[in-house]
């Protein structure tokens, strides 16, 4: 039997919460993060238990701590079979060898392509179990660098108690992304192309959430990892992968390809929970700063550079803050004065000990462009393995950080086909769209182009609840 999960903000101003109520809130009202208030912890023999389950079922259980006392395990595990009923693998995340010791684990057999989809199909249940058991509605606002908006707009599109908005920064995804989500006509969904970057289009989220008489009229919520449930739903595909290599009889590591921190903190939570996790690599393109945090201890705003991997152009990671909190021993008045001064000049620069302690678990590599498209080249011609530019860099930071004897597990975390231009770059192939999406450059695209000012943005907001109500 298991006690009900609490949940408190990084920030230690917002009320203490339970899953749905943290699902539903999104952001807290400090402005800070969510996350459970102590750690569940796995035995080696619970670990052993979850072997050879079906995906829906390991994740059921795991995640099952962290929805303890809001959902009912059986409720959760209907959820969990729902969610993947449809993906177009039988494994749901496969697992693959590229090289000795080195493998990719596969996120994107879902219906957006992304590894997005592996939290979102659930989310988007989860959502509407929980309002219909309150009769309430919600607004949700994301943002989104390509794969999130999809994702969302997926989950949520046609589900009466949702409403769905995505920020978009404009030009700035690849076209196979935006047609994903643009071409989706019901009426619950609304796309805004802002003229700005993936940073203007989540701060106008945070904003969003910030203007507290809005946030309430709109019955706000957020799809971005900044919601707890959904960094709780990635954490299943880390232990799948980890079991399927022998944990937690043998250690393993993980490489991932990151843009706002919430994947590979799901892999970093499923450490905590007892996996045992050697090293977790971070692999960015030329918007590095995560690399140059944990490199340099040198975490300053550069301003977002488009490349070939958009999904990750991003500067200001929002998960970051939940690792914070745990370096700073959960200190929430330090966690909130650091994040604000981070924000107020664009540098954060941690005391020594408190990056010695992120430095001995996380590691850093970047790769500019050209890199990207030899890492593409080099896996094709020497693996047979096609692997989005997003995937190639988190293959190529793990890599650089593989130990012998200790398992090293790539995400991947995209299909090739959503950027057939930088695969025709690489190695001269445009990878061809599942059937599901042959026809998306047919189909009609429907967003709005919007500045990015923060009035201007929650008109619109207020204009699609109108259109729903
Ligand atoms: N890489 C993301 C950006 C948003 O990240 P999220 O995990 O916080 O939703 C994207 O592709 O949209």
């Amino acid at each position: 039997m298991i006690g009900p999960m609490r949940y408190i903000s990084t920030r230690g101003q917002a009320p203490v919460r339970d899953f749905s109520s943290v699902l539903l809130a999104g952001l807290a009202e400090d402005g800070g993060l969510y996350l459970p208030e102590s750690w569940p912890e796995f035995s080696p023999q619970q670990w052993r238990d979850l072997r050879g389950l079906p995906y829906p079922e390991l994740a059921a259980r795991v995640m099952a701590p962290f929805t303890a006392g809001s959902i009912a395990p059986d409720v959760l595990a209907g959820l969990c079979r729902d969610a993947y009923a449809h993906f177009d693998h039988a494994a749901i995340v496969p697992l693959t060898q590229v090289e000795d010791g080195l493998f990719v684990q596969e996120l994107f057999h879902g219906p957006t392509l992304a590894f997005k989809d592996m939290a979102m199909q659930l989310l988007g249940r989860l959502f509407d179990h929980v309002l219909t058991q309150r009769g309430e509605h919600v607004t949700i606002v994301g943002a989104t660098s390509g794969d999130t908006g999809s994702a969302a707009i997926e989950a949520c599109r046609g589900r009466e108690r949702l409403r769905v908005v995505i920020l978009h920064p404009e030009g700035r995804t690849s076209d196979v992304q935006r047609r994903q989500m643009t071409t989706v006509l019901e009426p619950n969904v609304t796309n805004l192309a802002v003229q700005g970057t993936f940073d203007d289009c989540q701060d106008m989220v945070k904003a969003m959430f910030a203007d507290a008489a809005f946030r309430t009229d709109m019955h706000l919520s957020a799809v971005n990892s900044i919601n707890w449930a959904r960094i709780a739903a990635q954490v299943p595909y880390y232990v799948y992968s980890a079991l399927a290599l022998g944990a937690p009889d043998r250690e393993v590591a993980f490489a991932v390809p990151t843009g706002n921190f919430g994947n590979v903190l799901a892999a970093w939570v499923a450490r905590q929970m007892g996996l045992p996790v050697r090293a977790l690599c971070v692999g960015s393109n030329r918007n590095d700063i995560l690399s140059r945090f944990l490199n340099e201890n040198d975490m300053s705003i550069h301003g977002v550079v488009p490349s070939l991997s958009p999904s990750m152009d991003i500067q200001v990671s929002s998960n970051f803050e939940r690792l914070l909190f745990e370096l700073l021993d959960r200190d929430a008045e330090a966690c909130a004065r650091t994040m604000t001064e981070f924000r107020k000049t664009g540098r954060m620069h941690v005391p020594t000990p408190v990056w010695d302690k992120a430095n001995a678990l996380f590691h850093g590599v970047a790769l500019d462009d050209d890199a990207t498209v030899a890492e593409i080249r080099r896996l094709h011609a020497e693996s047979q393995y096609m692997a989005d530019p997003h995937t190639a860099i988190g293959i190529a930071a793990g890599r650089a950080f593989r130990e012998s004897g200790i398992p090293m597990v790539a995400m991947a975390t995209a299909h090739p086909a959503k950027f057939p231009d930088a695969m025709e770059k690489a190695i001269g192939i445009r990878p061809a769209l599942p059937e599901a999406l042959a026809d998306l450059f047919d189909r009609p695209e429907r967003y709005e182009v919007v500045a990015a000012d923060l009035a201007a943005i929650e008109d619109r907001v207020r204009a699609a609840v109108l259109k729903n109500s």
